[in-house]
């Protein structure tokens, strides 16, 4: 996402947990397009006070915020009966109540300078059809849907636009767990009506043009981004060929 965002000139601050992670993604975007784009900010999500000096440190690296993409996630597969309270809270603290403290940090900053900027949610699109076996997720991220569309409704007035964008499925990061099983991976493909898989630098580009002024009449929507998956093939699910009128 970064590296891609870099490729499309936009300069840059990653943030999350892991100070190496971090470091390497910074790395990769100097060896290829040289330094000066991108930079690492340790951040935890969950924290607002962490968030706040995140977001100073950002603004004294970049100049100026223009944009925030809210990333940051967790989740695990678990039968709901066998979710504990802590399980759920886990995850809704960093999906929900995280892109709550990121969101309203920097638009706070964008309203109190008197000037406008761009939020972009990441989604998916079980956030509205739901997902058995990741009830902490799918309900974290139903939440941020129902605030991407809030915010945008709310700030569009002051500039600040809020959008999301609800990428199918993409075989890194978290989902690991489901791409190493070269039949799972089949099956998922299968059940794709565009037969292939998402390719992050896809919705790196959805990002881009949401955070763009390309989007500038854009406010609170969500630009789902996976080959047509959560439509599903109907009929064709069943048969390679529907029957023909006779
Ligand atoms: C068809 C198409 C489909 C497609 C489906 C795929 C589409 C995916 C789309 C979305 C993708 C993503 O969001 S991908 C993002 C994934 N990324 C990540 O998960 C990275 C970040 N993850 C994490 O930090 C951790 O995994 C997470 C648990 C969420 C938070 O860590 P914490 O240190 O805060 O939490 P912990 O202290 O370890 O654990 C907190 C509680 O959670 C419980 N817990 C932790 N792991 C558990 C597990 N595997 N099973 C049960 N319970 C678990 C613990 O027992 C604790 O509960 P008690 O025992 O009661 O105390
Ligand atoms: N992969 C997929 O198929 C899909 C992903 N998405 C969404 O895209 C986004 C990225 O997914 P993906 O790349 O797979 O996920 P990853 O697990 O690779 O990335 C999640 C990121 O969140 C960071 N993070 C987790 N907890 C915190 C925290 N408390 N504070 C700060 N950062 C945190 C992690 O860094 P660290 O642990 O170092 O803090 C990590 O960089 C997510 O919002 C996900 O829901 C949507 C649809 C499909």
């Amino acid at each position: 996402m970064a590296a891609e965002l870099c490729r499309l000139g936009a300069r840059v601050v990653v943030s999350g947990r892991t100070k190496d992670t971090l470091d390497a993604t910074v790395e990769a975007v100097d060896a290829e397009l040289g330094p000066g784009r991108a930079f690492a900010v340790t951040a935890d999500v969950r924290d607002p006070a962490s968030v706040e000096a995140m977001a100073g440190r950002a603004t004294e690296l970049l100049g100026a915020v223009d944009g925030l993409v809210n990333n940051a996630s967790g989740l695990f597969p678990v039968k709901a009966e066998e979710l504990t309270p802590n399980g759920f809270d886990a995850v809704v603290r960093i999906v929900l109540n995280g892109t709550w403290h990121c969101t309203s940090e920097v638009a706070r900053r964008w309203l109190a300078a008197g000037r406008g900027g761009a939020v972009v949610n990441l989604l998916t699109p079980y956030a509205w059809t739901g997902a058995p076996g990741i009830v902490h997720n799918a309900s974290a991220k139903g939440g941020v849907l129902a605030m991407t569309r809030t915010l945008g409704a709310e700030w569009s007035g002051h500039g600040v636009r809020v959008n999301a964008v609800a990428p199918g499925w993409m075989p890194v990061g978290g989902t690991d767990f489901l791409a190493g099983d070269p039949a799972v991976r089949q099956r998922l493909i299968d059940a794709i009506p565009a037969g292939r898989l998402l390719k992050p630098e896809e919705t790196a580009r959805a990002v881009a043009y949401l955070l763009s002024d390309d989007a500038s009449y854009v406010v609170g929507e969500v630009l789902t981004i996976d080959g047509g998956h959560h439509l599903s093939k109907g009929l064709y699910e069943f048969t390679d060929e529907l029957p023909g009128r006779s």
